[in-house]
C-alpha cells in the first residue's frame, strides 16, 4: 500500500538503483469494502512512474476505474478496454480483476499481454471472509514468478490458490466488520485439504496408474472389487474405474466398495467420465477426455479439493486443461492399443511435446506393458510421473502378479535415474 506520491517516488528511485527480477504492482487504492486507501495525488505517480517499471499491474475494477479518470466498468468488454488503456502506461501485462463486479455468478479476471486477452474464470465463493484477497493474489503471482513461472501461469496458479483459500475459509467466523479475514494456511489447518478424510493430490501417485476394464474382468471372472484389490496388492499407486458397459446402479455399488478398499490402502480412486458416480461415492476425483464434460465444469461440480485428470494429445489441449484447473494430464496412446477404439498413436514424440508444453504432471497411457514401460520412463521427462495401464494388468489371469512385475520394472528405472 503506497499511500502518498512521495513514497511512490522513493520506491521508483530504489527500484532503479536495485532492479528486481519481477515487479508485481497491485495498485491498492480502493479496498474491496470501498474505502479509499491512497491520496489522489498518487494517481499520476502510479501511472507515469511505477507502471512503466512493472511486469504486471493488477487493479480491481474500482481501481481500474480510478486510474482511468472514473470510467464506469460494468461488463467484460469494459474490463478489456480498461486493461488496454492501463497497458498504455507501460507495464508488460495487465490483470483487471472482476471479483467485485456485481451480478456475476463467476469471478472473471481479464488478463492482457498487449496483444491478446484471456478471461480467467473462477467460482464466486459466497462468503464475507474476503479481506486481503487482492494482496494475496498479487503476492502469490510474485511467488510463482520467483519460482520461474511464466506470467499467465503465475496468474492462474495465484487465482486457483485464492479460490481454494476462500473456499476453505468461507465458514470462519472471526471479527465483526463487514469483511472477515481468510485463511492462507488452510492447507496446514486441514491436511486432508480435500473434503473429508482424503489426501490432497500427490503427483507421485501417478507412478503406476491401474485403469480397470469391465470386459476384461468378465473375461477372467474377476469382480471389479477383486481386480482393484489385486492391483493395489501388486503395488498400483492410483486406480481409475473405467467401466464403460455397466449399469449405473451396479457401478455405484462397485465404486463404493472400491472406495473402501482404496481408502484403507491410502490409494486414490478416480472415476472415468462419470461425475455423478464420483460424487455419489465420494471418490478422490474424475478422469475426463476431450469429448467428455470439460475439466472446468467438473471442477465446478467436484470443488477445489478433488483430483481432475484430462486426456491430452496436443500442447494446445494441455494448455486448455491447465486453464480449466486440471491436476494432471493423461497422454496417449503412446503405443498402439486395442483397449480404446480408434485411438491415435502419438509415439514418444507426441508424449514429449505434451510434457514439454505443460507444467502439470503427466501420466503416459496406451499399449504400455512390462516390455516397454521402462523405455517410457527412461525418456526422463521431469513432469512425466508414471504410466497408466489397462490390459497389461487387467487382461491377465493374475492381476497382482502383473502389477507387481510392472512396479518392479518402473522402480528399477527410477533407481537408475
Ligand atoms: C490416465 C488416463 N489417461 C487417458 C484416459 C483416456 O480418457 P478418454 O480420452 O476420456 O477416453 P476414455 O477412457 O473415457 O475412453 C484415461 N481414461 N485415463
Ligand atoms: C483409455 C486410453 N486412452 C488412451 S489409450 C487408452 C487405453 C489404454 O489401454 P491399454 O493399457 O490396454 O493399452
Ligand atoms: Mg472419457
Amino acid at each position: 500500500m503506497l499511500p502518498s506520491a512521495g513514497i511512490i517516488k522513493i520506491l521508483c528511485e530504489s527500484l532503479q538503483k536495485f532492479p528486481v527480477k519481477a515487479l508485481v504492482v497491485d495498485p491498492v487504492m480502493v479496498s474491496t469494502s470501498g474505502d479509499s486507501l491512497s491520496d489522489p495525488s498518487t494517481l499520476t505517480y502510479y501511472r507515469d512512474e511505477l507502471f512503466a517499471m512493472a511486469d504486471i499491474v493488477t487493479p480491481n475494477v474500482k481501481e481500474a476505474s480510478k486510474l482511468l479518470g472514473g470510467v464506469s466498468l460494468h461488463t467484460i468488454a469494459d474490463m478489456r478496454d480498461a486493461a488496454e488503456s492501463i497497458y498504455k502506461f507501460g507495464p508488460r501485462y495487465v490483470l483487471v480483476k472482476g471479483g467485485d463486479m456485481p451480478d456475476s455468478s463467476e469471478a472473471i479476471d481479464v488478463f492482457y499481454d498487449g496483444k491478446e486477452f484471456v478471461e480467467l474464470r473462477g467460482h464466486r465463493i459466497k462468503t464475507r471472509n474476503t479481506h486481503g484477497t487482492g494482496c494475496t493474489l498479487a503476492s502469490s503471482i510474485a511467488a510463482e514468478l520467483a519460482k520461474g513461472s511464466s506470467m499467465l501461469n503465475a496468474v492462474q496458479v495465484a487465482k486457483n490458490f485464492v479460490e481454494s483459500a476462500l473456499h476453505h475459509s468461507k465458514d470462519l467466523v472471526i471479527g465483526n466488520g463487514p469483511q472477515g479475514p481468510f485463511d492462507h494456511l488452510f492447507r496446514l489447518r486441514c491436511p486432508p485439504y480435500n473434503i473429508g478424510s482424503q489426501q490432497r493430490f500427490n503427483p507421485d501417485s501417478l507412478f503406476l496408474y491401474a485403469v480397470t476394464d469391465s470386459r476384461m474382468n468378465k473375461r477372467w471372472g474377476h469382480s471389479i472389487e477383486d481386480a482393484v484389490k489385486a492391483a493395489i496388492e501388486g503395488g498400483a499407486t492410483i486406480v481409475q474405474l473405467r467401466e464403460k458397459d455397466i449399469e449405473s446402479r451396479a457401478f455405484l455399488e462397485a465404486a463404493k466398495a472400491c472406495m473402501d478398499i482404496c481408502k484403507s490402502s491410502g490409494v486414490p480412486l478416480l472415476i472415468n467420465d462419470r461425475v455423478d458416480i464420483a460424487l455419489a461415492c465420494n471418490a478422490d476425483g474424475v478422469h475426463v477426455g476431450q469429448s467428455d464434460i470439460s475439466a472446468r465444469e467438473v471442477r465446478k461440480l467436484l470443488g477445489p479439493g478433488k483430483i481432475i485428470g484430462v486426456s491430452c494429445k496436443t500442447p494446445a489441449q494441455a494448455e486448455q486443461a491447465w486453464r480449466d484447473g486440471a491436476d494432471y494430464l493423461g497422454c496417449g496412446g503412446v503405443f498402439p492399443t486395442t483397449t480404446k477404439a480408434n485411438n491415435p498413436t502419438l509415439g514418444f514424440e507426441g508424449l514429449k511435446a505434451v510434457c514439454l508444453a505443460s507444467k502439470l504432471p503427466v501420466v503416459a497411457i496406451g499399449g504400455i506393458n512390462a516390455t516397454n514401460a521402462g523405455s517410457v520412463m527412461e525418456l526422463g521427462l521431469p513432469n512425466l510421473k508414471g504410466v497408466a495401464v489397462v490390459s497389461a494388468l487387467f487382461d491377465r489371469e493374475c492381476v497382482s502378479t502383473e502389477t507387481r512385475n510392472l512396479r518392479s520394472i518402473l522402480t528399477s528405472v527410477r533407481c537408475l535415474a
